[in-house]
């Protein structure tokens, strides 16, 4: 179980996280939604350790992870930031590799348990047939599938993703959140396609100026009121005619849109 505790991050005397309270669950998908700069990274770079917070902890099981050396942290928890670079010149395969280091000291030797978990990691995110490419000649959105496999590969129980779907086309988005739905991980994830989340989140925490304005299943908190005060924009719920997974459609204002050539 993650959690988050009272969690408060200050810079140069701004408030950016406002005693933050979130569980995730064993196995559970959380979304972490909300406007732009409303906290969303900077609250999973606490969680990832990029970042002290200013109050509060981040708990692993009970334990404050601030109290574990940073190798331990990375065996248990990995993420895929927006931060995250691929920008060595290396193959995909190396890199992919790279995700093991947490577990090795010295020399990067791997196993043959490691190198098969290696190319399943290459299969489950598409990229088998790039194995041997240099990731300075990635599409973003390949990059972006190399990063997840890399993350794959550190055997983590928590998995923290801020905006995996940027970049990826609209295969590769739903593939990726269909796995993180079945992965049976840990995961927080920040994502900013509220009918995405809604389809792949158990539950939904929504931000807003670095406090939590809503948090719970998905059809408890993307009702059209909060989403108009959170986000100011108005919304129709539909149900998805297959699914039965909540989607919104969003209300474009009819004299605003007269004016768009076709
Ligand atoms: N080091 C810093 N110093 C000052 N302000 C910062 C710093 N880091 C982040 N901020 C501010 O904190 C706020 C929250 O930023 P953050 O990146 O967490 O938002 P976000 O919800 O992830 O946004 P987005 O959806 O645009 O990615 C923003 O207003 C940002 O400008």
């Amino acid at each position: 179980m993650l959690s988050l505790r009272e969690l408060s991050v200050e810079v140069a005397g701004t408030t950016l996280i406002r005693e933050l309270r979130l569980d995730v669950g064993e196995g559970e998908v959380v979304g972490l939604l909300g406007p732009n700069g409303s906290g969303k990274s900077t609250a999973l770079r606490c969680v990832y350790r990029a970042l002290a917070p200013s109050g509060g902890a981040v708990l692993l099981d009970g334990t404050d992870i601030a109290e574990q050396g940073l190798r331990d942290t990375a065996r248990r928890i990995a993420a895929l930031t927006q931060d995250s670079r691929a920008d060595l010149d290396f193959t995909v395969e190396e890199v992919v590799a790279l995700g093991r280091s947490p577990h090795q000291r010295g020399n990067l030797r791997l196993s043959a348990r490691e190198r098969a978990l290696c190319r399943e990691a290459l299969r489950r995110m598409d990229i088998t047939h790039l194995a041997q490419r240099g990731v300075l000649t990635l599409s973003g959105g390949e990059r972006q599938r190399v990063l997840v496999a890399r993350a794959l590969v550190q055997e983590p129980e928590v998995l923290v993703l801020d905006e995996p779907t940027n970049h990826l086309d609209v295969r590769h988005q739903v593939e990726l959140l269909k796995f993180l739905r079945d992965c049976g991980l840990t995961v927080l994830v920040a994502l900013h396609d509220l009918n995405l989340a809604s389809a792949v989140c158990h539950r939904i925490a929504l931000l807003r100026a670095g406090s939590l304005a809503a948090c719970g299943t998905p059809s408890e908190v993307l009702t059209p009121e909060t989403i108009h005060a959170v986000f100011g924009v108005e919304v129709t719920q539909v149900t998805h005619p297959v699914t039965g997974a909540l989607q919104l459609l969003y209300d474009l204002p009819a004299d605003e849109t007269e004016g768009i050539s076709r």
